[in-house]
């Protein structure tokens, strides 16, 4: 077997959802009204750090939405000042505190990366729901028992994964399930900014592996997510490369090559026929903290290409460029679509604003949540628990081979 395969290809077709159902059942073209029709849901918010206090501020755009309590892991005055800024009625100095709060229905995590398994086990075995910031865990296997325990106990459980709510992103998918671009062949994307600009090196969790710090561990799920939703299956080839610091140990930047197979029973193109209707597919994704990047996303295919301008996690613009019939390269009809985000409120804006970019966008996933759970689904379409693990799966083939087989080296001469 090739060493660097990865799990095999599941038999599964390109559907928009994992229950099956028309993307458009969870957007409407006016995402304000989108955000006002959400159904009522009590949240818990567990950290008090800069994206707790984001995603905080996104409930506020959603009127049905309250949030109940909030935690610091240790520091009881942490919280108080947290819950002070945003009307929040209680506030825990532990986190197991708030679990046990009876009026909290889901549980936002917002804190460090290391603590993902233990604080989503305490969350889930109090009962309560969960939605995990990325990445979900720091492993397959941690994904595998959360995931699983969740199941068990009949909890919803979702990682943050907030593109995949994006007006934009339900854009491009409906694009691509109506084979606007023909069929999807390639996928690139890019994630890097310079972060000593936004957080002290070397002190940052960002930096610190015993955190569980990292590109990867911060950034790589975003591009490789991606495209996990641009092919029918999924990569059973991953190559990889990186760059580890030296003096902090974590790995500043990277690049994850993806071969995805043709969808099984695709018909193999004859000799001298058109190539297309083949479905497999290359991606190729990089990500780090060491330089500025346009953070742009582009979906090719045989009848044209998706770009999805900057920043690409959270995107509010969306270039088609479709071939022009009879043509033989280069000439293509080119579309612009723009989503802007939703309203941010003079209380958002008088409690502090945001931390990180397009922040307001985060209510899209709020929204999408709390519809999921007012169902009674256990997960939201957009983004399913088996695509949460299919990319810890590749971040930890990342971090094995990463280190050995394809030269990840220590950065020094
Ligand atoms: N969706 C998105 O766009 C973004 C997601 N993220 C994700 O959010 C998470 C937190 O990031 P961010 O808010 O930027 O981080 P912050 O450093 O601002 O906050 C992290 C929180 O984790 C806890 N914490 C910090 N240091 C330690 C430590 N040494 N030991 C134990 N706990 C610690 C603290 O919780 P407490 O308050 O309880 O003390 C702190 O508030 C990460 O998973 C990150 O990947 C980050 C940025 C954007
Ligand atoms: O999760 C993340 O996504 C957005 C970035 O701005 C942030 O720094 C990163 O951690």
């Amino acid at each position: 077997m090739d060493p660097m395969a990865i799990s095999a290809p599941l038999d599964v077709v390109l559907t928009n959802t994992a229950s099956g159902k028309a993307y458009e059942d969870y957007a409407s073209p006016d995402h304000n009204s989108f955000l006002l029709s959400t159904p009522p849901l009590k949240w818990g918010i567990l950290g008090t750090g800069r994206i707790c206090n984001d995603f905080t501020q996104s409930l506020k755009l959603i009127p049905s939405a309250e949030v109940v309590a909030c935690a610091s892991r240790n520091s009881l005055p942490g919280a108080e000042g947290f819950a002070e800024k945003h009307g929040i009625p209680r506030s825990y100095g532990t986190y197991e505190q708030m679990c046990g709060d009876e009026d909290v229905e889901i549980v936002y995590v917002g804190n460090v990366h290391l603590f993902r398994r233990e604080v989503g086990e305490m969350v889930l075995k109090a009962g309560k729901h969960c939605l995990l910031e990325k990445p979900i865990a720091l492993s397959k296997s941690d994904a595998v028992y959360l995931t699983s325990l969740a199941s068990s106990l009949n909890l919803f459980l979702s990682e943050g994964m907030w593109t995949r709510y994006f007006p934009a992103i339900e854009h491009v998918r409906s694009l691509i399930s109506d084979c606007k671009i023909g069929t999807v062949t390639a996928f690139k994307s890019d994630f890097h900014f310079h972060t000593p600009d936004q957080e002290s090196y070397p002190g940052s969790p960002l930096y610190d592996p015993r955190l569980a710090g990292g590109s990867a561990m911060y950034l790589a799920s975003y591009p490789i997510s991606g495209s996990l939703c641009c092919f029918p299956t999924w990569p059973d080839k991953v190559v990889c490369n990186g760059i580890i610091d030296g003096a902090t140990g974590v790995d500043t930047q990277g690049t994850i090559s993806l071969r995805f197979p043709p969808p099984p029973g695709a018909a193999s193109a004859a000799p001298g026929e058109r190539l297309d209707g083949m479905g497999g597919g290359m991606a190729n994704l990089d990500f780090g903290f060491l330089g500025e990047s346009a953070e742009e996303t582009t979906i090719i295919g045989t009848g044209g290409r998706i770009v999805v301008h900057g920043p690409a996690h959270c995107p509010t613009k969306v270039t088609v460029h479709v071939k022009v019939p009879g043509s033989v390269r280069g000439e293509a009809s080119v579309t612009e679509a723009e989503f802007p985000l939703p309203r941010v409120t003079e209380e958002v804006r008088e409690s502090g604003g945001f931390y990180y970019p397009n922040s307001q966008g985060l209510a899209y996933e709020a929204s999408a949540v709390a519809r999921c759970v007012a169902r009674g689904e256990r997960e939201t379409p957009q983004y399913t628990a088996e695509e949460s693990v299919k990319v810890m799966e590749i971040i930890d083939e990342y971090r094995k081979h990463g280190a050995g087989l394809c030269g990840l080296f220590r950065c020094q001469r």
